[in-house]
């Protein structure tokens, strides 16, 4: 068995039923094991703005499919939830990104692994940092949290716990 981190991001309503939808698909699949969920947090569109918040979140599992069949059963994920591909960085039912698989580079044409954006996305690292703040990110060198400190306090506040208390 390989552990695995997935990010999971949707800002189309009901965003948290699309979250609940691909748990219970990635639960469904015999050779998956969800070991840890972060919290939801709610988050400022990264790339392009002009779009709803997110709700993002990582998940920890143990899987044993390679990272090519972990990547395209995410993919029928997206599909199955009906996930248009409009614009770049734009609006989605949802998206499920593999961040890491076990401590492996990964370099193919549809696959690169660590996800070559996560070390910069506050939106990837709260999460992650949450669930797995000592592993270590291929290629970095550096431990999750490391990489979470080291972003600035205004990227870090675009990420807030959610739902947000009034
Ligand atoms: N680690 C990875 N996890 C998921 N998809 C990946 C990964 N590496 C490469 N890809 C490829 O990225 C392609 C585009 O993915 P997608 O349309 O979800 O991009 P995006 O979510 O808009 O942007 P981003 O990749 O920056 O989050 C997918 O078809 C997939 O093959
Ligand atoms: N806050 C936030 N911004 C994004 C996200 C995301 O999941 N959350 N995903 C993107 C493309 O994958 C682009 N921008």
């Amino acid at each position: 068995m390989t552990q695995a981190f997935i990010a999971l991001g949707t800002n189309i309503e009901p965003r948290e039923n699309h979250f609940i939808k691909a748990l219970e698909m990635l639960t469904d699949h015999s050779g998956i094991l969800i070991q840890k969920i972060s919290s939801i947090y709610e988050t400022d569109p990264v790339g392009y703005e002009d779009q709803e918040d997110f709700l993002n979140m990582v998940v920890e599992v143990e899987t044993d499919l390679t990272a090519e069949e972990l990547l395209r059963y995410c993919q029928l994920i997206e599909e199955r939830l009906g996930r248009v591909r409009t614009i770049r960085n734009g609006p989605r039912t949802i998206d499920l990104d593999i961040l890491l698989y076990s401590q492996e580079s990964i370099r193919l044409v549809d696959l690169e692994i660590p996800h070559p954006r996560m070390h910069e996305r506050a939106f990837v690292l709260v999460p992650l940092g949450e669930i797995a703040p000592e592993i270590i990110v291929p290629g970095t060198g550096e431990s999750v949290q490391k990489l979470l400190n080291a972003l600035s306090e205004e990227e870090k506040a675009g990420v807030r716990t959610w739902p947000q208390e009034s």
